[in-house]
């Protein structure tokens, strides 16, 4: 078996893609690396391989005692011999069972510890690292990737170690017992197994792209159903039918192929298997009739050469599965060895106490990582002060988020520096500037939780007193304990019990929670019924009060209490003062504010009051 062959033989696209280069084989020494942490467990699984193998070749060599002894033997005798064997089933079943209960456990175990690594380097990347390398696909890394690693672990290892040891042994009792027999055999086995092997693999590819088509039947129903109205909404259903006709049809063309060449494999399978048996019978009986064998050596030699031929037609397919997991091996090793692009200096410098809540932007160029040629912030320089509240505003893709993507350090920029209370956050721990805000973002993420934990987050140790403190402040008393088990009450996937509106007055009081000297909060644009709007109003004043706090405003009540409204376009300052005097220069900020207060009378007079 060479490096070369394998791949040769790898004709459809789906195998072709999912194995890695030749080669990468030496991948799997990470999952021999943390197998190796558990070595009771690989002492204990090897001892019952060793165990079953032996006792696997021991019953053949049962029946033979049993044909040539005890049938011999007047049938008085017979007795022993059944015991032995039944003694040697008995050892077999337990060692089997324990073989593949310390297996599977190693298997189960390493992909568990190799999930928890996987997971914690991820949670230490930048966000960059996430608009690189897709949510999904790292979601699949994780199950199917690790699944393969299970398998390679607990089967694969297995199968492998249990057939060479059933193979070798097997044929050098064949060798003590019967040399010239054997000898037959040697040349039989090939010819029995390659053709099956060879046919098996392009089952294997065919079974593959067929599990492909219907991964893509199951994509579909999956999206279909998720824009369900949207498709009855536009009369989509006819041709949403057709799409789902094209998809199930090419799945059942891969099946038909599947199934073809399923059926020739099992023809050629009992063909061959049956025609070695009968021959070697054959020349057995006539080794009978000369008197050179016993009936029960033949009988011993069939159900050993069965054993052994299986054993090597096993082992072919052990390197195509070798190599799988070597590819996935190598794909989570590099989540695994992913170093984040932000992270802490070695010695960082501690952050003032008291905190004083000052933000600093000094000249600030950036660009995002996957739009380098147009730079979100050009040249930009902002200084909020203790307490201030600066509101900023400008049309959509002014870069006014991306202020707080870089004041939270999620990207560094290429020139100039951010401050937070005269530190610059290259020389921080990210951890700790983090700590210092809180964020109250445009969409409000609620966890599949409790309303308690959706409350609390990031702020564990809140007691329920605490928690109804800022719910109160946040004018969200009334909502939460009009939930059935008020904060017991499970928010459901993505929160969806809860109204826009209720949904941006939890994520006040978490930041409220939260009690940090500096706030950054992203307004929601979707519009608010007038009511509404004033409720979460009062509740992000009440937030805001002594705190140096940045909001990137869409609303008129916020911008007007700002001490400093900046006016952004094109990632840059291109006005600033406070409402009046803006308004008075009559440029961009007239401009935005005459159309919302437009919009405002339109839809909600009394709000422009
Ligand atoms: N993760 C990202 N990767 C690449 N480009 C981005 C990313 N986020 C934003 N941008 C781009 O950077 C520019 C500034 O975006 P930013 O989100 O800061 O604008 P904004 O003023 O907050 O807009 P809006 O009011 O629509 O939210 C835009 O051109 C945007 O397309």
């Amino acid at each position: 078996m060479s490096d070369e062959s394998q791949p040769a033989t790898a004709n459809s696209e789906t195998r072709a893609s999912e194995e890695p280069p030749k080669g990468k084989i030496g991948n799997l020494r990470m999952i021999w690396d943390r197998a190796i942490g558990y070595p009771k467990q690989i002492t204990f699984a090897v001892i019952a391989l060793f165990v079953a193998s032996m006792s696997t070749l021991a019953i053949p060599w049962g029946f033979k005692n049993i044909i040539d002894e005890g049938f011999a033997a007047n049938g008085t005798d017979i007795a022993p011999y059944f015991q032995q064997l039944l003694m040697v089933v008995a050892v077999l079943a337990v060692a089997t069972a324990c073989r593949f209960y310390f297996f599977s456990w190693l298997g189960e175990r390493v992909v568990a510890d190799i999930r928890l690594a996987v997971q914690r380097n991820l949670l230490r990347m930048a966000p960059s690292f996430f608009e690189e390398n897709r949510p999904s696909e790292i979601a699949s890394r994780m199950t199917a990737d690790t699944a393969v690693i299970e398998q390679i672990l607990g089967t694969t290892v297995s199968v492998a170690t249990r057939n060479v040891v059933t193979g070798v042994g097997g044929i050098i009792i064949l060798f003590i017992l019967a040399p010239k027999l054997t000898a037959g055999l040697l040349i039989a086995i090939p010819v029995i197994v390659l053709p099956i092997v060879y046919i098996g693999r392009k089952l294997t590819n065919v079974s593959r792209s067929s599990q492909d088509r219907v991964a893509d039947v199951g994509a579909m129903v999956a999206e279909t159903l998720g824009a369900m109205k949207i498709v009855q909404a536009f009369g989509q259903e006819d041709r949403e039918h057709r799409r789902f006709q094209g998809s199930v049809e090419s799945t059942f063309d891969t099946a038909k192929r599947r199934i073809r060449l399923r059926a020739t494999l099992t023809a050629i399978i009992i063909g061959l298997v049956f025609t070695g048996i009968t021959m070697l019978m054959w020349r057995g009986a006539i080794g009978v009739a000369e008197g050179t064998i016993s009936g029960g050596t033949i009988a011993f030699f069939v159900l050993t050469g069965g054993l052994v031929a299986g054993a090597f037609g096993a082992l072919t397919e052990v390197y195509g599965d070798l190599l799988r997991g070597a590819g996935a091996a190598g794909r989570l090793a590099e989540l695994l060895a992913a170093e984040p692009g932000i992270a802490a200096p070695k010695s960082p410098i501690a952050l003032p106490v008291p905190p004083r809540g000052q933000i600093s932007f000094d000249n600030v160029t950036f660009a995002y990582p996957t739009r380098t040629e147009t730079a979100a912030l050009k040249s930009f320089s902002l200084k909020v002060l203790p307490g201030e509240t600066v509101a900023v505003v400008g049309p959509s893709g002014a870069g006014k988020s991306t202020l707080f993507q870089l004041a939270q350090r999620f990207y560094d920029p290429q020139s100039g520096s951010v401050r937070i209370d005269g530190v610059a956050l290259p020389s921080a721990d990210p951890a700790d500037i983090r700590e210092r805000m809180a964020l109250v973002p445009q969409d409000t993420v609620l966890f599949a939780a409790t309303a308690r934990d959706n409350l609390r987050y990031g702020q564990w140790d809140a007691t329920d007193e605490e928690i109804w403190e800022a719910a109160r402040a946040a004018n969200a008393e009334q909502f939460l304990r009009e939930l059935p088990d008020g904060l017991d009450s499970y928010m459901g996937e993505s929160g969806t019990r809860l109204s826009g509106g209720q949904r941006q007055r939890v994520s006040i009081a978490r930041a409220l929670l939260r009690n940090t000297p500096i706030l950054l909060l992203d307004e929601a644009t979707s519009a608010l019924d007038a009511e509404s709007e004033k409720l979460v109003q009062d509740a992000l004043d009440k937030l805001m009060a002594n705190r140096t706090t940045i909001v990137i405003a869409h609303r008129l009540a916020t911008i007007r209490s700002a001490n400093r409204i900046i006016v952004m376009d094109e990632g840059k300052i291109v006005e600033q003062g406070d409402h009046d005097s803006l308004i008075a220069r009559n440029g961009l900020y007239a401009r935005l504010a005459e159309l919302q207060f437009n919009n405002g009378e339109r839809s909600q007079p009394k709000i422009s009051a």
